[in-house]
């Protein structure tokens, strides 16, 4: 035995080595034939004498339109009175829209906007443009730079509430409409705006209503595009083009009411344990245990095959091989927030409520959980994977509100609304790549699901990382240069949608 070892040594690290250099082959021929999912952009039209100005005129009503207040509390709580003020303003200011016999306009759930532009071609499916009228409240009015309903132009900026988070895409929208019908144009394929008025708190009375309505009249969707994910600059590790990110998917949410009651009295005489210090202890449980790293099962996965090309090289072997290194772009993900949200379920802690009076023990305590749940995970999954965190029946779990998350609309070359709007985002910025993602937050989309399988939330202006905070945080803004971006982007889509969508598989085209 003994005279065999160095032997038997030679062959384990022969073995160890072989292996060593069949991964390193297969890894490396991954890497430099790995296909690429770009295409190059079409002709750039942004220079046309068709592209609209952001002028004083359009920069003016933007900002008149971020002054109106209307902020969105609760379920069921809004701003009636602000929302009424805005609508009426929307109408005053797109006089061609609002006086066109090709548009019928109706006021749904009291403050919704729905506008149906006729198409000159009835065989072909409508499509929908969504946005909403809503905001969130305001924080640390203190330290914005520009008050916060001013929309104050600033060095370049608009400041204000809304300016990102979605009054950009309900203005930019009717600025591309009221500029199309102006010039007398009538688009072949019927057209849908939706603006819901209570999306920041669920879209229970707006979009809810909306898809309703259009569920109702029968109406099938040849692709709806909502507010969502940005062009990112410099969001994505390992690559420094603009990235524009495409949501095809949206993750879902479960919004829990944590509760503990326990006996109150005197705080002279204390018992070991409190609600405060229980519920306290199951909060930190949770903060403590993360929900699985589930990179590389959903969607996420394909955006890194949609870009590894075009990274740069140690980003570009591990994306490449995903097979070999998912697990250590789990790990690269998971250190910062916004590409955390990629990889799991995310728990944030958003209410924790106790106590009347300094010398009280609270007899109860309450706390608010909201999760997001991964495109590869279900609430049931989330919810047990809460309860075995806590692992204390003290503590009462309610659910407040949930959604699963939501199937994944086609995308790639076998999707030609995917395709029209890849090259519509390459007319606006023609050195941009385009990738499929899910999107993280969550969008009015949830209440069109049945109208159509082909379902987009894309946001067409560039976010730095920086700018991730803003979204309802301090200092929201948006670039003069990003909104006229904005407004010639649904401008070129609209001219887009004229022509046929194909799909051109296996030798036959057909028509949506
Ligand atoms: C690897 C790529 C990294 C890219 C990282 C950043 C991508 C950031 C993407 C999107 C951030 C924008 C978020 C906008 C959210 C707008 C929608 C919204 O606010 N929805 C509400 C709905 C409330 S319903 C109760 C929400 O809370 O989600
Ligand atoms: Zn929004
Ligand atoms: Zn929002």
């Amino acid at each position: 035995m003994w005279a065999n070892l160095p032997r038997i040594l030679t062959l384990v690290v022969r073995g160890f080595v072989l292996t060593l250099a069949v991964l390193t082959a297969v890894v490396v021929i991954r890497t430099v034939t790995f296909p690429s999912y770009q295409t190059s952009p079409p002709e750039c039209k942004t220079t046309d004498p068709d592209f609209i100005p952001a002028d004083e005129e359009r920069l003016a009503r933007f900002t008149s339109a971020i002054q109106f207040q209307t902020v969105s509390y609760e379920r069921g709580v809004g701003t009636p009175q602000e929302l009424a003020k805005f609508v009426r303003f929307i109408q005053k200011s797109f006089p061609t829209v609002h006086s066109s016999p090709m548009v019928r306009r109706d006021v749904v759930g009291n403050y919704s906007l729905l506008y149906r532009v006729e198409g000159s071609d009835a065989s072909l499916q409508p499509y929908m443009l969504a946005s909403h009228l809503d905001v969130v409240p305001i924080t640390e009015e203190a330290n914005w730079e520009a008050p916060p309903f001013s929309g104050q132009l600033k060095d370049g900026y608009i400041y204000g509430r809304g300016t990102i988070d979605a009054k950009h895409s309900l203005m930019g929208s009717l600025e591309a409409l009221e500029f199309l019908l102006s010039r007398r144009h009538q688009p072949k394929r019927t057209l849908y705006l939706a603006f819901g008025h209570d999306e920041e708190t669920g879209g229970h009375f707006g979009a809810k209503v909306i898809g309703d309505v259009l569920t109702q009249r029968g109406e099938k969707i040849a692709f709806i595009l909502d507010e969502g994910s940005p062009v990112g600059d410099g969001l994505a590790p390992g690559v420094s083009k603009l990235l524009a990110l495409v949501s095809v998917a949206e993750k879902g949410f479960l919004q829990l009411r944590l509760e503990v009651n326990e006996e109150g009295g005197h705080a002279s005489m204390p018992r070991s344990e409190s609600a405060i210090g229980i519920l306290s202890k199951a909060i930190s449980k949770l903060e403590d245990n993360p929900h699985p790293n589930m990179f590389g099962t959903g969607p996420e996965a394909r955006m890194m095959e949609y870009v590894a090309t075009e990274m740069t090289l140690p980003y570009r072997i591990l994306a490449s091989n995903l097979w070999l290194f998912s697990p250590l772009v789990a790990w690269v993900y998971s250190r910062k927030p916004q590409t955390n949200a990629f990889a799991r379920t995310t728990t944030a802690l958003t209410r924790f409520n106790a106590g009347v009076k300094d010398n009280v023990i609270s007899p109860e305590a309450v706390a608010v959980i909201d999760h997001r749940i991964h495109p590869m995970s279900s609430v049931e999954e989330v919810m047990e994977f809460d309860r075995k965190v806590i692992n204390d029946p003290r503590v009462k779990l309610n659910v407040i509100n949930n959604r699963p998350p939501s199937p994944t609309s086609p995308y790639g070359k076998d999707s030609p609304t995917y395709m029209m709007l890849q090259e519509t985002i390459q007319q606006i910025y023609p050195d941009a790549l385009v990738t499929p993602t899910f999107m993280v937050a969550n969008t009015d989309t949830r209440h069109y699901l049945n109208l159509s399988s082909a379902i987009y939330r894309f946001n067409p202006y560039v976010m730095t990382p920086s700018d991730l905070p803003r979204f309802h945080g301090v200092n929201e803004r948006i670039s003069v240069q990003n909104y006229e971006r904005v407004m010639n982007f649904y401008y070129h889509l609209i001219v887009n949608m004229d022509k046929p969508l194909e799909l051109k598989r296996h030798g036959h085209e057909d028509e949506l």
